[in-house]
């Protein structure tokens, strides 16, 4: 798939501009100017401060008149307008050295469309999950290459990392983003990157080989290409209806409140994936879940975190993402945990907004310093004891180093909370909070218990 193609949101937004000229310089390579109802004085304000040289990477939806003395080259008709077009206009325009595009809702129309067209957008391709009732009209065992139209087709709607690869199999050329962009404006840039790095993961013939892994199996969007099609909601706003943040920075000051006594870390074995063991820790009451993936990819981890989302929001259990950044932003995930080699959490930060919760690790006192330096809402102190679930682990702190490191904590005046981790069990807590410390984290001693339910009653008593 050649194309990521963003749509601006329809109303004018608060730094658009800025923010557009960001996206082309992260390499956009086109942007459709949407805005139905915006008078054409403000849609011309908005594409001045664009710089010159991003501009004949723009169509224009609205106001055609714009583009000549602004230097953009690329027209857009809906179904409607084009519809009402003559054939020789279109060739006039395309002699004239515009690019021109268009959109469909029908697939059959690919038969007929002018070939003056340089590329259409088809979709909906996916029910949009945010909007009930506005559906795909695709089949399920939809392909591009029955039709007959040589220009691109570009995939619209519902469009987000998830997925991409799927857009590609069909054989889209290319895919049109407006909510995975524009959700939140903010991270606008972030999730840009994201999208671009999946696309060009798909060429990758590592992530060909092991994209069967659970969470990302061929065809397990399917569900979701319906069909039949009525309404007249409009097909550029579907979008994944994504996980809300829950931390808001008023709530910091009672950063305390926020952060669980009891975290679960996911882990794989034999007999488990990540997702059912999370699927136990929930099972079993857990409301804090680490998804903590090792040696995969980011664009092997998303599927699971997808996966992880879906499990955690059906629970009201917060979802917390180890060591991949843009995972945890793609699925707006209520925290990001990183350990001492990871991102730094200021550079986390500035990634993931100020509404996601941060974690880090910390081996020694200094380490410990240095998390609350660097603003970490939480810091996991590691290990208590041996566990075979982490490799190569710092040296164990036992008690002793915890009781050491909590009254250096209180003497400097500290009060970020502090995680206990490392080969925990149900009866180390009593000793664990005595020390001072907030809470603690385990997977092992969770997932291998004999009655999960009754094993996390007990942690439950005991962190009381
Ligand atoms: C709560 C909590 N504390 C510590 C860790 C360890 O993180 P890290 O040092 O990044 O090591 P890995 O888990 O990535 O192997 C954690 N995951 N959670
Ligand atoms: C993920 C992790 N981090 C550690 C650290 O010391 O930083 S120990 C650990 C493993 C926690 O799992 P269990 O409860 O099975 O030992
Ligand atoms: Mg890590």
């Amino acid at each position: 798939m050649e194309d990521l193609i963003v749509i601006t949101r329809p109303e004018m937004l608060s730094g658009e501009a800025g923010i557009i000229n960001q996206l082309f310089a992260h390499g956009l390579a086109r942007l459709h100017v949407r805005k139905p109802g915006v008078p054409e004085a403000e849609v011309r304000a908005l594409l001045e401060q664009i710089e010159p040289q991003h501009r004949d990477r723009i169509a224009l939806h609205q106001h055609h008149q714009l583009a000549a003395a602004l230097g953009i080259t690329g027209l857009h008709f809906t179904e409607n307008d084009r519809l009402a077009q003559r054939e020789a206009h279109l060739k006039e325009l395309k002699d004239n050295g515009f690019t021109i595009s268009t959109s469909l809702h029908d697939p059959a129309d690919l038969e007929t469309l002018s070939h003056c067209f340089d590329y259409a957008f088809l979709g909906p391709v996916y029910d949009s999950i945010s909007k009930e009732g506005y559906r795909s009209k695709l089949p399920a065992d939809f392909r591009l290459e029955k039709y007959s139209f040589p220009g691109k087709v570009i995939a619209l709607g519902g469009i987000h990392a998830e997925n991409l690869k799927q857009i590609q199999e069909i054989g889209f050329n290319g895919a049109a983003l407006l909510g995975s962009i524009w959700q939140n404006p903010d991270n606008a840039i972030a999730q840009f990157e994201l999208l671009k790095a999946f696309q060009s993961s798909f060429s990758h013939p590592t992530f060909q080989q092991t994209s069967s892994i659970p969470g990302l199996k061929p065809g397990a969007m399917d569900s979701k290409i319906a069909s039949g099609n009525e309404n007249g909601n409009d097909p550029f706003l579907t979008t994944k209806a994504i996980h809300c943040p829950r931390f808001q920075p008023g709530d910091r000051g009672g950063i305390t409140d926020v952060v669980d006594k009891f975290h679960f870390i996911s882990n794989e074995t034999s007999e488990l994936s990540h997702v059912d063991s999370i699927r136990i820790a929930l099972q079993a009451g857990c409301r804090w879940i680490q998804l903590r993936v090792k040696d995969r990819r980011e664009e092997e981890v998303l599927p699971i975190a997808w996966e992880a989302t879906r499990l955690c929001d059906s629970y009201g259990a917060k979802l917390i993402i180890n060591d991949f950044p843009l995972v945890a932003l793609a699925v707006e995930a209520y925290g990001l945990h990183l350990g001492l080699t990871d991102m730094p959490v200021p550079e986390a930060r500035t990634l993931v907004g100020e509404k996601m919760i941060i974690g880090g690790t910390a081996n020694t006192w200094e380490d410990v310093v240095r998390r609350i330096e660097e603003g970490a809402d939480y810091i996991g102190l590691g290990p208590f004891r041996f566990t075979s679930t982490k490799q190569n682990l710092s040296p164990i702190l036992g008690i002793a180093g915890y009781r050491t490191l909590m009254s250096q904590m209180q003497e400097a005046g500290h009060s970020t909370p502090i995680i206990a981790i490392g080969g925990i069990t149900p009866d180390d807590i009593g000793l664990i909070r005595t020390a001072g410390l907030h809470g603690v984290a385990m997977s092992a001693a969770l997932i291998g218990a004999a009655d999960p339910q009754e094993t996390f009653y007990q942690i439950q008593q005991a962190l009381c």
